[in-house]
This record gives structure tokens, C-alpha cells and sequence, in this order.
């Protein structure tokens, strides 16, 4: 059926539309900002802590000392993978991608969780710091998995970021890397009514759990168009390989009208107000373990790509470069981003259920007229 002349004006991908108030994180596309309760975000990477944004992203304020040390207590005593889930996780064949463990992981625990019904404030606070402070140990599992190598405990004196690291590569962390794993942390921790918040925000819509609302947000960010564009930004750099071929290998991936990963965005049309931030974590990086070949790849398609087509960078594509030289697996990339992500989404269920109205938006048809069954 064509599109008739007075048929509804329909937003594809709800471009542009605003479907709800927050006050968790706010974007100036103008300017190229991005605050999170009011904070910049760039400051907090500069002067906060992992563990006080994601304080700050639930309760809407920075903790004092007593407030942080009490949170910090929780998260190290719930970091340990309870048995039932480290046995679910090592059943996944190693084919399945680490964004499939990963939402198996929240699913299982949300089954075995007995207050997962429960979803009271508290009830719903108690979840998401739990689940925030699990999910470093089902990441760094399947990396270690995935390379043959036994499960490594938590280690209690260290913090969220620096016991990461040592779970996943099983050696106390470089303190240059465990700062630069922090700063991706912070940037990766919130973004407004991006696709996968979205997501968690219309499961929790229908009154449904939290564990609910967070693997659903999994499987929507692992999209190459959302949270999986780091990954393939790697993948993009291993075809490429050195800097000299970059030029040409966009020009043919242009004329395949290819999208290029790492690049573009639906907010920002003038630049990822992270990159820059993200960038300067690249740069010390590449200089600390003296890659300069990387940051000349870089630089060589980003600068081919403003030119080709006026397209800037978005977070991933500083971050993906990031990622392989703190020595994470590609695959793992986006794991990286859920175990920062989670922070963010649930501080949505909690605004979404304390003013809720079910998501549920129209269509246009277009499909056949009325017509009778022969
Ligand atoms: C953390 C994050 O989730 S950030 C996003 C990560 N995703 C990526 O990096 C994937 C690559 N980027 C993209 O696919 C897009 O830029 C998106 C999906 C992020 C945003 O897309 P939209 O706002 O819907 O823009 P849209 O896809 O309509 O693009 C507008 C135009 O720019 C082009 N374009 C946008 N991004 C790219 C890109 N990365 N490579 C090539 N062309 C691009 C489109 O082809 C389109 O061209 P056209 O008008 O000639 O058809
Ligand atoms: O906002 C978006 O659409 C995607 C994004 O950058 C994010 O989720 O961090």
C-alpha cells in the first residue's frame, strides 16, 4: 500500500524525537558536551574514581568518604562469580561471541537471584551494584577461558579498575594501564537514550525485572552500530595494517558503501565530545608501550575519513586501539563497555520505573488494503 498523503509523519529510528525526561545525563550536541548529573565529563575522568561516577550516576550526587567506603565494601564482597554461573559460563561452546556470555551471565543471575522480583529501591540499588561488581569477573573469565588459562580470584586489596586487570591477564596491572582502563570506564559509563539504555528503559516499561532490563540492553548493544563498533574498529586496523594502505582501503570500503566503524553519530554531528579524552588516553598509551605505528593509523584514517566524507570519530573508534594496547582480546571489547554500561542502564530502570509509563509507540501501515480470507 503506498504512503498516502495523510498518513502520519513517521521519525524511522525515532530520529529526533524525545520520548521522556532525565536527569542522569544530558548531551550539547552544539557543543560537544556531555554531563553526567550536571558534572562534565572529562572532569570526572581527570578527578574521579570509577567507583564514585558510578556512585554518582545512581544516587545523583558524589559520595562522601563514608558513602564510597560503604559502597566499595559491597562491591568487593559481590565480585566473586557464584558457582552456578561460572559453570554456566564455561558450558558456552567457545563459538558464541563474549556478548553472548555475557548476557547469559546476567539472565542466570537474574534466575538465581531470589529478590530479582523485588523492585523496590532498594531492591533495585542492591541489583545494580551487585551485578556492577560481577561483571568484571564473568569478562575476564571468558577472555581466560578463550585462552586456556584457569579463572583468577578477586583480589580484595585492590580497586574496581586494578582488579580487572588482574583478573583478566592475572598479574598486579601496570598503574599507567589501571588509569587509562578507568578514564574508558568513566566515558563509556553513560549516555542518555542511546539504543541499548532505550532498551532497558522499555523492558523496564512493562513493569518487567531488572536482570530483565540489562540483558536485553546487552544484545543491543552488541550491534556494530552501537557498543560492537569498537571491536570492528580493531578488526578494521588488523586489515588495514599499516598506515601507508589507509587511504586506499577506505576509498575501496567507501565504494562498497561500507560504513566506516568508529565514525559518526545520531547525537553528535561535530564531534564525540569523549574522543578527545579518549584520544589523549590512546596517545600515552601508544607512547608508553612505544606503538607510534598505531596513533600514524589512526590519524591517517581519521583524517581521510573528515575529508572523504566530513564523518568525525565517535568513542569507539579511539577506544577500540585503546583496548588492544592495555592487552584485551578484540572480541572482548564490548564486554569492556557492558561492565561500564551497566552503571548507566540501571540508573535508567530506577528513573524509568519511579515515573513510569509504558513505552509503546505507533506505526504507519503500509501493508495490504482490508481484504476477504478466499
Ligand atoms: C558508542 C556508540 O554506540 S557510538 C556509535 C558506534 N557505531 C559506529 O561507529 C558504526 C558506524 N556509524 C554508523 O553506522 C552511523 O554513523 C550511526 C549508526 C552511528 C549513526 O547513524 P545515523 O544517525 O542514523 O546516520 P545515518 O546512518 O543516517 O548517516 C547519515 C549519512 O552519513 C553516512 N554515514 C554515517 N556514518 C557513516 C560511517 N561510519 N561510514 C560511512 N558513512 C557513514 C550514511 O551512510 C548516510 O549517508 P547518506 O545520507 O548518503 O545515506
Ligand atoms: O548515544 C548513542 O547513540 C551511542 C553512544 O555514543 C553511546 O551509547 O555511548
Amino acid at each position: 500500500m503506498p504512503v498516502t498523503e495523510n498518513a502520519p509523519e513517521v521519525h524511522k529510528g525515532l530520529a529526533g524525537v524525545v520520548a521522556d525526561y532525565t536527569s542522569i545525563s544530558q548531551i550539547h550536541e552544539e557543543t560537544n558536551s556531555l554531563l553526567y548529573r550536571g558534572y562534565p565529563v572529562q572532569d570526572l575522568a581527570a578527578r574521579a574514581g570509577f567507583e564514585e561516577v558510578a556512585y554518582l550516576l545512581w544516587h545523583g550526587e558524589l559520595p562522601t568518604a563514608a558513602e564510597l567506603a560503604d559502597q566499595t565494601a559491597t562491591e568487593r564482597a559481590h565480585r566473586t562469580l557464584p558457582s552456578n554461573v561460572r559453570d554456566a559460563i564455561l558450558e558456552l561452546p567457545l563459538t558464541c561471541h563474549p556478548m553472548d556470555v555475557c548476557r547469559t551471565a546476567v539472565s542466570v543471575l537474574g534466575a538465581h537471584d531470589p529478590h530479582a522480583e523485588d523492585s523496590s529501591p532498594q531492591a533495585e540499588l542492591t541489583k545494580a551494584l551487585r551485578l556492577w561488581a560481577v561483571l568484571p569477573s564473568v569478562v575476564a573469565l571468558d577472555q581466560r577461558r578463550r585462552r586456556g588459562q584457569e579463572l583468577v580470584e578477586p583480589h580484595d586489596e585492590l580497586g574496581y579498575a586494578a582488579n580487572f586487570l588482574w583478573m583478566t591477564f592475572g598479574k598486579l596491572p601496570d598503574p599507567a594501564v589501571v588509569k587509562a582502563f578507568e578514564v574508558s570506564m568513566t566515558l563509556y559509563a553513560e549516555h542518555s537514550f542511546n539504543a541499548s539504555t532505550f532498551t532497558a528503559r522499555v523492558i523496564t516499561s512493562t513493569l518487567a525485572d531488572l536482570h530483565s532490563a540489562v540483558t536485553g540492553a546487552i544484545g543491543a548493544l552488541k550491534g556494530p552500530l552501537h557498543g560492537g563498533a569498537n571491536e570492528a574498529v580493531m578488526e578494521s586496523f588488523e586489515e588495514i595494517g599499516t598506515a601507508d594502505r589507509a587511504e586506499a582501503w577506505l576509498d575501496d570500503a567507501l565504494a562498497l558503501k561500507k560504513k566506516i566503524m568508529g565514525f559518526g553519530h545520531r547525537v553528535y554531528k561535530h564531534g564525540d565530545s569523549r574522543v578527545p579524552t579518549m584520544r589523549g588516553v590512546l596517545e600515552n598509551l601508544v607512547e608508553h608501550f612505544n606503538r607510534p605505528d598505531l596513533l600514524d593509523l589512526y590519524t591517517t584514517l581519521e583524517a581521510a575519513m573528515t575529508e572523504r566524507k566530513g564523518i568525525l570519530p565517535n568513542l569507539d573508534y579511539p577506544a577500540g586501539p585503546a583496548y588492544h594496547l592495555m592487552g584485551f582480546d578484540t572480541n572482548i571489547f564490548t564486554p569492556l563497555f557492558v561492565a561500564s554500561r551497566v552503571t548507566g542502564w540501571t540508573a535508567h530502570v530506577m528513573e524509568q520505573r519511579a515515573a513510569n509509563s509504558l513505552i509503546r509507540p505507533l506505526c504507519a501501515y503500509v501493508g495490504p488494503e482490508r481484504r476477504e480470507v478466499p
